[in-house]
């Protein structure tokens, strides 16, 4: 395919992974990160592609500084961050979209521990934008023997989907860190999955995305990884530590930690019911032990499986 230029914002894990799977196919690729010593201008001159693979914390910020640079009026925005604004709970899509509204905005999202990608391990991930177009030159961007990008016309789906999960996978590892069992296991990421449908469609998103590898994918392997961060706080909190001890030793981002508290303002907001949520945000937040969370769930009020 033809050489693109390629802009990536961050220099954390995810950023350099993708970094080399596109530098590997041929494209030419600028970083820049914060205390860097290519400036943001430089980076963002000419390029075909802005790719955004910074945390949460600093999405906004970094959007309120490109607002004021020279842009080629067809450069299209990809977002790889996983996590929602404290101030409005919008995604990093929206909010990408908002600032610049006549650019194509693609989100990047599937289950893609970075440590795996980056010894070349196979994996498979989703490009969803509005605009097929953009979806689809990303795709073959990216794509490779060892990476398989799959398009979708449903991007706030897809963009929930790698969120949601990450207060799935810190429920899963307080499962695993308290020895809980398989079958507690089953049950908590099925119930996960419903929970995460349930926020999906109160956002507009579509059903059959949760299913597929944004959604179901990557809650499988945060769930069952502990190579995810997410995964550590809660396996760690099982074991004793408290949020702020794991959080001194954690390599990079736990986007749930965040996510779990930005999420509990919107669901109330919305009357969404979201009750592993909740005893995350209270575990994180100190106010049950992970037994008591656990007890919490196990005893809420019976019921059907599905509200039909
Ligand atoms: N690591 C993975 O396996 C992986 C995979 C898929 C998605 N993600 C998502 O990608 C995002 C980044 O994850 P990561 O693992 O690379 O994290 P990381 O902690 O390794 O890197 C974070 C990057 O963001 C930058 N950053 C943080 N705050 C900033 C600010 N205020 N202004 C500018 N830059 C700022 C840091 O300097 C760093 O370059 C997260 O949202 C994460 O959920 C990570
Ligand atoms: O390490 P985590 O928990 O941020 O997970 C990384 C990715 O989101 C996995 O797809």
């Amino acid at each position: 395919m033809q050489k693109t230029t390629i802009g990536i914002l961050g220099a954390g894990a995810w950023a350099m992974a993708l970094a080399n799977l596109a530098t590997d196919n041929g494209h030419e690729v600028r970083i820049w990160s914060r205390g860097g010593k290519v400036s943001l201008s430089a980076v963002l001159q000419n390029a075909d592609i802005i790719l955004s693979a910074i945390s949460m914390t600093g999405v906004s910020e970094i959007v309120s500084q490109m607002e004021f640079l020279p842009l080629s009026a067809k450069t299209i925005f990809v977002t790889a961050t996983k996590g929602l604004d404290p101030q409005t709970t919008c995604t990093p899509s929206q909010i990408w979209q908002g600032a610049f509204p006549d650019h194509p905005v693609v989100v990047l999202s599937g289950p893609n521990l970075s440590a795996e990608i980056r010894q070349s391990l196979p994996a498979a991930t989703v490009v969803a934008s509005k605009n097929q177009k953009a979806a689809q030159l990303v795709q073959q961007v990216f794509s490779s023997s060892c990476f398989r990008v799959y398009t979708n016309p449903d991007p706030i789906g897809v963009e929930l989907g790698g969120t949601l999960k990450n207060i799935m996978a810190i429920a899963a590892g307080v499962c695993d860190g308290l020895h809980l069992g398989t079958n507690a296991k089953a049950a908590l990421v099925t119930r996960g999955l419903t929970e995460m449908v349930r926020i999906g469609q109160n956002w507009g998103a579509k059903t059959e995305t949760f299913y597929g590898l944004s959604g179901l994918g990557d809650l499988l392997a945060t769930c069952n990884s502990p190579l995810s961060r997410n995964y550590q706080v809660g396996y760690q909190m099982a074991g004793g530590k408290t949020l702020v001890e794991v959080l001194a030793n954690l390599p990079g981002t736990a986007e749930g930690v965040n996510t779990c508290q930005v999420l509990i303002k919107r669901a109330q907001e919305h009357s969404i019911a979201i009750p592993i949520t909740e005893q995350v945000y209270a575990l994180l937040q100190g106010e049950v032990t992970p037994r008591q969370a656990l007890e919490e769930l196990m005893l809420r009020d019976i019921k059907p499986e599905y509200n039909c």
